[in-house]
């Protein structure tokens, strides 16, 4: 007989509006299931495209390239912002998201003198605590951490309780890299907002996964990378995000020449647009730009609606297959169960989950570890489907039951 999860995979997936999106990227392997989306997004085929028109274009056109590279970080962020939920000329591709998450935050804190609190979780991703507590140390700041919960996340009413009029920023992830959990991003706002403080939101793990209405939140600032589930490639130029009134009131501190008005009349002083282009610093790596500008189109093609729609079915699939299959094993779901609280990954808690991570990749199933103890499930609802989560939650069951993952190294090393 049919095991009845598997029949309930194939109906989900002929069901799927966005089948057809799979198609759209480079897939070498297809018995390997790919849960590392959103750590690493796989190759769309029309980047590969462009990248090969982009390095002839380098050989041919040399220097005079530049007309056509320059526009592209715009190009990008107003593709962006209709993954955002926000407005044309509201978000730019530059740096990094931990030089954006830097320069938005000075700048943030800048507009607000007399503040000296920053608040943040004691959760949040490695490189945003560590770029706050050093500018907190470089300005005699204090930062005040709100307690999240490492599986269900941060709660309004903790980070409302840290607010006060010494608050100049609030700075968070919307979802939480290891347990998926989303935080209420209008709530949040508003509730600075009431303080006279401004945030900061680390879009990483919701860009291309959720629905995130910048504007109908009046966020004011957020930052992300491209390279998850936007498919922008390896190393690819992050976003960032200023609310259009903010854009001439701040300043941020890299003042390069990208963020200078008509920047090749090489004028003596530093005089930045009131445009998001007062955001930019230096020459951009424009075959990385043109490879996120490729990726974010695919996303505004589906629609960041139908797919968050993807995310929640095949997140709840998944919840169903590990309640059924691998509670019983001594897995726990650390991911909230509330759909409306959770991005689209997965993390499951299991003492062994460093040994599991490598077995299930020895058997072509590739999530990946984070401490402490868990294995996290990307799902990428433009290419995963359902049927690749039967498969891939199936070995990690066949794993776990025959213990084939003790033969593995107990101690992590590297990369997972
Ligand atoms: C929440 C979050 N912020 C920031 C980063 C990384 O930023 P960067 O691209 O600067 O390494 C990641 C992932 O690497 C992340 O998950
Ligand atoms: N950015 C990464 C990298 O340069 C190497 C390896 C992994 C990454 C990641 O994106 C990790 C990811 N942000 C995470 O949530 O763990």
């Amino acid at each position: 007989m049919l095991d009845p999860f598997l029949a309930e995979a194939r109906a989900l997936d002929a069901a799927d509006p966005l089948a057809g999106f799979r198609d759209d990227f480079v897939i070498t392997d297809p018995d390997t299931v790919y849960l590392d989306g959103n750590s690493l997004g796989r190759l769309p085929k029309a980047t590969r495209e462009t990248l090969r028109q982009a390095v002839d274009a380098w050989g041919g056109d040399l220097i005079d390239g530049w007309h056509a590279w320059l526009p592209v970080g715009r190009e990008a962020g107003d593709v962006l912002a209709g993954v955002l939920g926000a407005e044309p000329g509201e978000v730019v591709l530059s740096d990094s998201t931990s030089v954006n998450l830097y320069k938005l935050a000075v700048a943030a804190l800048d507009a607000r003198p007399g503040r000296d609190v920053i608040v943040t979780d004691d959760d949040n991703f490695p490189t945003d605590r560590y770029i706050l507590e050093g500018i907190a140390a470089a300005r005699g700041l204090e930062v005040r951490r709100v307690g999240a919960d490492i599986d269900e996340g941060l709660r309004t009413e903790d980070v409302e309780a840290a607010l006060d009029d010494r608050v100049a920023l609030v700075c968070l992830s919307h979802v939480a890299y290891r347990s998926g959990a989303l935080a209420d991003l209008p709530a949040v706002t508003a509730a600075a907002h009431r303080h006279g403080a401004l945030v900061l939101w680390d879009l990483c793990h919701s860009a291309g996964a959720v629905e995130i209405g910048l504007t109908a939140a009046d966020a004011d600032l957020a930052v992300g990378c491209t390279y998850k589930y936007l498919n922008g490639g390896p190393g690819a130029p992050a976003f960032l995000y200023v609310r259009r009134d903010l854009q001439d009131v701040l300043v941020q501190p890299i003042r390069g020449w990208f963020g200078q008005t008509d920047q090749f009349a090489m004028g003596p002083d530093y005089r930045p647009p009131p445009t998001i282009d007062r955001f930019l610093v230096g020459t951009p790596p424009m075959l990385s730009g043109l490879a996120a500008l490729e990726g974010a189109r695919i996303t505004a093609r589906a629609g960041i609606g139908p797919v968050a729609a993807k995310a929640r079915t095949l997140t709840d699939y998944a919840l169903r297959l590990a309640d059924a299959w691998l509670t019983p094993l001594g897995f726990r779901v650390a991911t909230p169960r509330d759909p409306a609280r959770r991005g689209s990954h997965l993390s499951l808690h299991h003492p062994a989950a460093w040994q599991l991570c490598q077995a299930l990749k020895a058997e072509r199933v590739v999530p990946d570890h984070r401490p402490p103890e868990r294995l996290r499930l990307g799902f990428a609802p433009l290419y995963t489907r359902h049927t690749d989560l039967h498969t891939g939650l199936t070995r990690l069951r066949d794993i776990a039951a025959t213990d084939r993952h003790l033969t593995f190294p107990i101690i992590p090393q590297g990369l997972t």
